[in-house]
């Protein structure tokens, strides 16, 4: 029986998460330790309850009591707070779901990496901000990182035993979001409601958005570069508006080993939940016939400045990648917020990375999760700013 843990259950990930651990609820297969959440306490109670949670974990310390009211009588224990968090990520489990939105996920990612857990981490941020810290957490733990990304989930898979120096570029597709096949000049006027609709996949309202922008490409541009250690210029992205294949490994010897699959979450979580065995899964086969044609074209970063941002990012190594995540996180409070207009957000992250760069430097790479916050924070006050 393997302990498991998902922090971010009650959003789009962990929810996928657990609809495929209650499919399997009965077969013994898993003890759930810890299940956090953020506002959602009625979720988060349910799932508790549902799964036997030994402990349910809000965020935010103002709903201990209704988290402590809804679980009353389940034997499930509550907590509170970014604190409590912490606590639930050390405690021993052997799979721990990070699908915290935001850099908010990198601590407790990091603790239950420290810990020795396998780590399947849909948190993009954890990887943008602090790679190296990650890395090294979990070699020095004697585990491992499983990409929950549907993109990097398609490389590991697509990479199979293939040795890295075979590999020449690996692509990876981007749906072109919600203003794909907009002109350019309705951009600015672009609604919080139309950016938050996606073509293919049902996500969380954030990184929706950042598909609509293309910062999500941009964050895992640079997530790629430090989950498979390749070099910038090995990683390309092109725009796949059925999003059907979700990357493409492509080898010295001329072959490309391409992933397909239905744009379904279930898919790249279930990979990593039985990884390293596959386990059958509810997700709607191919059927090409009926697709009739997949369809490419080359990324236009006129319209997708972020794109470039990322390639500057890896360029400037450091802290660029904590500044850039940070500022588009604070980008995109404000585009939410109706404080900036959608094509403001790219602007102000490249002028926060300028301005952080050009008072401090990007320094080196982070050596641990408190310097790691400090640039976070000071990326966001810039950013606002
Ligand atoms: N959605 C998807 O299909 C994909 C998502 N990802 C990545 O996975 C992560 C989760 O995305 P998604 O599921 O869409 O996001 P959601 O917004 O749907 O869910 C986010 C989760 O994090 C919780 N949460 C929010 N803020 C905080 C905080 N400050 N501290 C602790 N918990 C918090 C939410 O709680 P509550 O809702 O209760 O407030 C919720 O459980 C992101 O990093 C995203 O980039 C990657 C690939 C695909
Ligand atoms: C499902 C997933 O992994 C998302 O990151 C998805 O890729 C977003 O779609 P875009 O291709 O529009 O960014
Ligand atoms: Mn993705």
């Amino acid at each position: 029986m393997r302990r498991i843990s998902i922090f971010g259950a009650t959003g789009s990930v962990g929810a996928n998460c657990v609809d495929l651990i209650r499919r399997e609820q009965g077969s013994g297969a898993y003890r759930v330790v810890a299940l956090t959440g953020g506002r959602n306490i009625a979720r988060l109670a349910e799932m508790a309850r549902d799964l036997q949670a030994e402990i349910a974990v809000t965020a935010y310390p103002d709903l201990l009591d209704d988290l402590r009211a809804a679980l009353a009588g389940s034997g499930t224990e509550a907590a509170a707070g970014p604190e409590a968090l912490i606590a639930a990520a050390q405690r021993p489990a052997d799979w721990v779901l990070s699908a915290i939105v935001g850099s908010a996920g990198l601590a407790p990612g990091l603790t239950a990496l420290q810990g020795g857990s396998i780590l399947a981490l849909a948190n993009k941020e954890s990887l943008v901000c602090a790679g190296p810290l990650l890395r090294r957490a979990a070699d020095a733990a004697g585990t491992r990182i499983l990409p929950v990304d549907s993109e990097h989930s398609a490389v590991f898979q697509a990479l199979g035993n293939d040795s890295l120096d075979s590999v020449k570029t690996v692509t990876i597709t981007a749906s072109g979001g919600a203003f794909r096949d907009w002109p350019l000049e309705r951009l600015a006027a672009a609604t919080v409601a139309e950016a938050s609709t996606h073509p293919n996949w049902a996500m969380g309202q954030r990184i929706t958005i950042d598909s609509a922008s293309m910062f999500n490409k941009a964050m895992e541009v640079i997530e790629a570069k430090e989950f498979f250690g390749l070099r910038p210029d090995q990683i390309r992205v092109v725009v796949h508006p059925e999003s059907i294949i979700h990357a493409m490994v492509s080898h010295i010897d001329g072959g490309t080993i391409a992933h397909l699959g239905a744009p379904d979450m279930r898919h790249a979580i279930g990979y990593a939940l039985h990884w390293p065995q596959r386990g059958a899964l509810p997700v709607a086969d191919l059927d090409l016939a009926a697709l009739g044609r997949l369809t490419f074209r080359e990324p236009d970063e006129i319209r997708w400045p972020a794109l470039r941002l990322a390639r500057e990012v890896m360029q400037a190594g450091g802290m660029a990648g904590a500044v850039f995540n940070a500022a588009k996180e604070q980008a995109l409070d404000d585009f939410i917020a109706g404080r900036i207009a959608f094509t403001e957000m790219s602007p102000r992250v490249e002028n926060t990375l300028s301005a952080l760069s050009a008072q401090a430097g990007f320094a080196a790479d982070p050596d641990d999760l408190q310097t790691v916050l400090e640039w976070d924070q000071a990326a966001r006050q810039e950013a606002a700013a």
